[in-house]
C-alpha cells in the first residue's frame, strides 16, 4: 500500500523489505505477481499514475490488509487526506515520525519525510474488502476516533466507515481505554 520515498528496498526499514521478509520470501508467488510502490522512481508522479492504472487494468483489489496510524492514518494517508485521493506523494506528519523512529534506532532525523501512498479512494473504491488490523494502547485514541466520528479528512481513517466492505481487527489493548465508554 505505502513505501518510503527515496529509501532503498534493499533497507530494512523499507516496506519492499519487510513485505519479502515477512511474507514473499514464504511463499511462492511469481515476482511478476508483486507490486509495490518503487520509493525510488525518478518520477514519483509517473510511479502512483502507473500503480493507480495497473489496479484499474487488473480490475480490482479483492482485500486490502492494512493498519491503522496513531494519529489516524491508513497506508501513509495522513491528516488532511480526502476520500477522492489517489496514489501519490505524501508529507508524513511528525506524530508518523515519531511513531515510525523505533525503527530507525529511535532517531527521528532518520525516518523519511514524505512516501509514496496509494489514496482513501484508492483503497476503498477498488476493493471488495479492506481488513485493518489494529494493535496497542498507542491506537485507543485513533481506533475510538475512527469508530464514533463523521467522516472527516482530519482523520482519514473516518473514511473506512463509508465503505460497506470494511473489518477492522482489534486486540483488547488497542479498544480498552479512556473512550471505552462511547463505543
Ligand atoms: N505506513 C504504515 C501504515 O501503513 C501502517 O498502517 C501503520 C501502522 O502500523 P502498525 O499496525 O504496525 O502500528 O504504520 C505505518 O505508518
Amino acid at each position: 500500500m505505502d513505501e518510503y520515498y527515496q529509501l532503498q528496498p534493499s533497507n530494512p526499514n523499507s516496506y519492499h523489505f519487510f513485505m519479502y521478509d515477512n511474507f514473499f520470501n514464504h511463499v511462492n508467488f511469481k515476482p511478476e505477481n508483486i507490486n509495490i510502490l518503487d520509493g525510488m522512481a525518478k518520477d514519483w508522479k509517473k510511479e502512483c499514475a502507473d500503480y493507480e492504472a495497473k489496479i484499474k487494468y487488473y480490475g480490482r483489489i479483492h482485500i486490502f490488509l492494512g493498519g491503522l496510524g496513531p494519529e489516524g492514518h491508513i497506508a501513509f494517508n495522513e491528516t488532511g487526506s480526502t476520500r477522492d485521493s489517489l496514489t501519490r506523494k505524501i508529507d508524513l506528519v511528525p506524530s508518523t515520525i515519531e511513531a515510525n523512529c523505533r525503527f530507525f534506532n529511535n532517531d527521528k532525523s532518520l525516518v523519511p519525510k514524505h512516501a509514496l501512498s496509494v489514496g482513501i479512494s484508492t483503497v476503498l473504491d477498488n476493493s471488495d474488502e479492506v481488513i485493518i488490523v489494529v494493535f496497542g494502547k498507542n491506537k485507543n485514541w485513533a481506533l475510538t476516533k475512527t469508530l464514533t466520528e463523521k467522516p472527516t479528512p482530519k482523520i482519514p481513517s473516518t473514511f473506512l466507515k463509508t465503505s460497506q466492505n470494511t473489518v477492522v481487527v482489534a486486540d483488547y489493548e488497542a479498544i480498552e481505554n479512556n473512550y471505552k465508554h462511547k463505543l
